[in-house]
């Protein structure tokens, strides 16, 4: 079965086996990561996988939500770097193969990575017979990247984030918002017909959601966020908003959470219960609106709780 992470010592026994290095074992597993697309919309997978400096493969491939404007899609490319983020891939990313050339987008948000323009890549499509690697500078060349807006000690994405974020009024309490709630979430009616209901309390989530926003990657705005995801069987996932300095390649906290969620081998998203959102209180960049408008479409029995932290 395909698996969206493989351990340094698996990558180096597979290479091993084929006679290969694990750089070139790479574009032999894109296949197996377009398999994992969910393209509903386009039936167009993409797969993308990438080696970290730290030995291990990630893989991540593109994700389309119908009844959802396009961009909500999450593109293959933007999956492995979530995924990458999200288990301290090594501070980087070394090797990549993808099924098709990366789009503008994509090209964009890899800048938020160190030096990315020193990062081999290969387009399996374009290369089937002897893949050669290229770095990512000539598929982009004189970029629009972090530093045209930020100074050089400041923590880009794979560098450590902690963002200092704790929940308002913590001891106050008349805050209401800040308690933990008990939810009963019930989903007898799922269309996947997975029935049963859990009874749980968001404590869990909230302490996530929070972990995730202080991970995130928010330098441009200042509006650091994240999400976790509850299923229908009390499993918890979280995800962390990423910012590109070109604004719209950003990868959004609902999204990363997906990420997540598809990672550990969550089936439906219909299967998600409960969803917190940590974010900062009448901020410039807000997730509330998008993150309901989403989550509504694509796991409608979800409840949407937003904790605001400072
Ligand atoms: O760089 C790219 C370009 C496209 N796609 C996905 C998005 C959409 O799901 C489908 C068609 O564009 O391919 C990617 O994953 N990466
Ligand atoms: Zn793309």
């Amino acid at each position: 079965m395909a698996k969206f992470i493989i351990s340094a010592s698996d990558a180096e026994s597979m290479a091993k086996s084929k006679g290969l290095t694990v750089p070139q074992l790479l574009p032999s597993l894109v296949k197996s990561a377009q398999s994992l697309a969910r393209p509903p919309i386009s039936n167009f997978h993409v797969g993308a996988v990438g080696l970290s400096s730290d030995g291990r493969i990630f893989s991540g491939a593109n994700v389309e939500f119908p009844g959802l404007p396009l961009h909500h899609s999450i593109h293959a490319e933007q999956f492995l770097i979530t995924n990458l983020a999200a288990h301290g891939g090594g501070p980087r990313l070394v090797y990549m193969a993808v099924s098709a050339a990366p789009c503008g987008h994509c090209r964009q948000f890899l800048q938020e990575l160190r030096r990315v323009c020193d990062t081999q890549i290969v387009i399996t499509d374009r290369f089937q017979e002897n893949p050669d690697y290229k770095p990512i500078s000539s598929i982009l060349p004189d970029p629009f990247g972090p530093f045209d807006l930020l100074d050089q000690e400041t923590p880009l994405i794979l560098e450590k984030h902690d963002n200092q974020l704790s929940f308002k009024d913590h001891n106050k309490d008349h805050n209401k918002d800040d308690k933990d709630r008990t939810f009963l979430a019930q989903n007898g009616n799922l269309s996947n017909g997975y029935s049963g209901s859990v009874v749980k309390n968001d404590g869990e989530l909230k302490k996530k959601g929070l972990e995730a926003a202080r991970e995130s990657h928010a330098p441009y705005s200042g509006c650091p966020c994240g999400v976790a995801l509850m299923d229908c069987e009390g499993k918890v996932y979280k995800g962390s908003y990423m910012e590109s300095a070109a604004y719209n390649p950003s990868m959004m906290p609902v999204q990363a959470a997906l990420v997540a969620y598809m990672v550990a081998g969550g089936g439906g998203f219909d299967r998600i219960v409960a969803a917190v959102l940590v974010e900062k209180e009448g901020v410039s960049v807000r997730q509330e609106d998008t993150a309901r408008l989403m989550l509504n479409r694509i796991s409608p029995k979800c409840e949407l709780r937003v904790v605001h932290c400072v």
